[in-house]
Order: structure tokens, then sequence, then C-alpha cells
């Protein structure tokens, strides 16, 4: 049996500021694949500000990241990104079918996504969210758990090496949960990394094999078991927390 090697992301003492001060400082992390990663943290913690780091839409004060040992700022198109919902303009007017077949201009430019590999693409990953049949919808006439599944769909259809999930779960059932998770945990064992903001500090925790708590700093980045079974997340929260 062959064994894979891990892949890996390595941030090196990033720090990054807006305008009224620093939101994230002196963050060192390495992440390997083959782990469902989650990234928790109080509101305001800087999570999101980390994940638009890694895709540059943030320009941090200081720091490198590094995917392979290379840098990341020229590996680009390995990056798959879910931002959050309230960030995304739901009333463009673009079908599922096209959000879908956007991620494929990405990765490999306009003229060439509109080859047989890149229909199929699209196709298999709109039916792995149960989705093909609302292909010709407009995204503003879904319900909010189906539009998730259809930024999924597009996550999947890019076919990237790093998946960012910036609380994908919000407003979305427990069947639509399953899916997701289900879904991240069939890109892990493909050897990608992919890392998740989420909320959600309930039972659905177990299913992230590492946690990152993140409040400006790195509290702590370790096995969800060992976190579970520590006092840092409520520490980090409050005594208020349902997770134990
Ligand atoms: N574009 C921006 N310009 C200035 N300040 C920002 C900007 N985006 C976020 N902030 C501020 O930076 C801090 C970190 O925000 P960020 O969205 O990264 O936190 P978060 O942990 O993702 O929060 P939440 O759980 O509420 O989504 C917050 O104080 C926020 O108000």
């Amino acid at each position: 049996m062959f064994y894979t090697l891990p892949k890996q992301l390595e941030i090196n003492n990033l720090t990054v500021s807006y305008p009224h001060g620093t939101v994230l400082q002196n963050i060192f992390l390495t992440i390997e694949s083959g782990k469902l990663i989650g990234i928790i943290g109080p509101n305001g913690a800087g999570k999101s500000t980390l994940l638009k780091t890694i895709i540059e839409q943030i320009k941090p004060i200081s720091g490198e990241i590094f995917y392979q040992g290379a840098p990341l700022k020229n590996q680009r198109a390995r990056i798959g990104y879910v931002p959050q919902r309230a960030q995304v303009d739901w009333d463009f007017p673009i079908n599922v079918w096209d959000v879908v077949m956007m991620a494929r201009l990405k990765k490999i430019g306009w003229f060439s996504s509109y080859s047989k590999k890149s229909y199929e693409c699209v196709k298999a990953a709109l039916e792995k969210v149960d989705m093909l049949k609302y292909k010709d919808r407009n995204i503003r006439e879904l319900s909010g758990g189906q539009q998730q599944r259809v930024f999924l769909a597009r996550l999947l259809a890019q076919e990237a090496d790093l998946l960012l999930l910036d609380e994908p779960f919000t407003g979305v059932d427990f069947q639509t949960q399953k899916i997701i998770f289900s879904l991240l945990k069939e890109q892990i064992a493909s050897n990608k990394i992919v890392i998740v903001i989420h909320h959600d500090l309930g039972e659905s925790i177990i299913n992230f094999d590492e946690l990152i708590l993140l409040n400006k700093k790195i509290i702590s980045h370790d096995l969800t078991t060992k976190i579970l079974n520590s006092k840092k997340l409520s520490t980090l929260f409050g005594e208020h927390i349902y997770a134990n």
C-alpha cells in the first residue's frame, strides 16, 4: 500500500492590522493535509481576516505564507475559498450552473473552461451536493442552505488543493450540514488541506480532527479531543458553552 505524504501550509509570523488596530498578531501555524481543521474564536477574533490574508484579499503588515515550501502567492490557483454568506451578493443575476462554472474559469482560464472535462466536472460537483436539478435557477431564488450547497459545488469544481471555508454551516439544516461534512471528509481523504471557520460549539465540533483557537493570537492548536478536554474553550468563550 502507498503512503501519501501530507502536504503543508505554513504561516510564519503573520501580523495584520486595520486602521483601528492590530487584529492578528504574530501568527505561526503549520497545517497539514488529510485532517479537517476548524478555526474557533469569539466574534471579532480575526478568523475571517486570517482566511482573507491567506487568499491575499488583505495584505499583512508582516509574515509569510508557504504551501509545500514555496510562497503561496505564486500558487493562487491552488486555493479554493467559500466566503461568509453575508459577503456574497445573492442578488447578482447568475444561474447555478454558471456560478459553479466560474470555478473552472478561475482554474484553467476562459477558453479551456468550455472543455468537456469542465462540463463533466461542474455536473459531477452539482450532483454531489444534490443541486443538479436546480442548474438553471437563478441563485437568488434558492434557499440559504441551497445557496451554500452551490458554493460548495463551486469549491469542488475548482479542484483546489487548499480549501478555505468561512462559516459554511450558517443557516443550513442538519441534512445539509451532514452533506457538507461528508464532502469535506472526502476532500481530506484525497490529501487536501481543509480549513473551516466554525461557530457552533455544539456536537458538530467533533467532526474536526484539529481545532485552532484564535483570539488575535493563536490560543491553542491541537487535536479536537484534547481541546475539548482542556479548559481552553471555556476560557476563550466564558463558561456557557455546550461542548465538553
Ligand atoms: N475591512 C475591515 N476594515 C476594518 N476593520 C475590519 C475589517 N474587517 C474586519 N475588521 C475588524 O477586524 C476585527 C476582526 O474581524 P474578523 O471579521 O476577522 O473577525 P471574525 O473572528 O471573523 O469575527 P466574526 O466571528 O464576528 O465573523 C473586528 O474587530 C472587525 O471589526
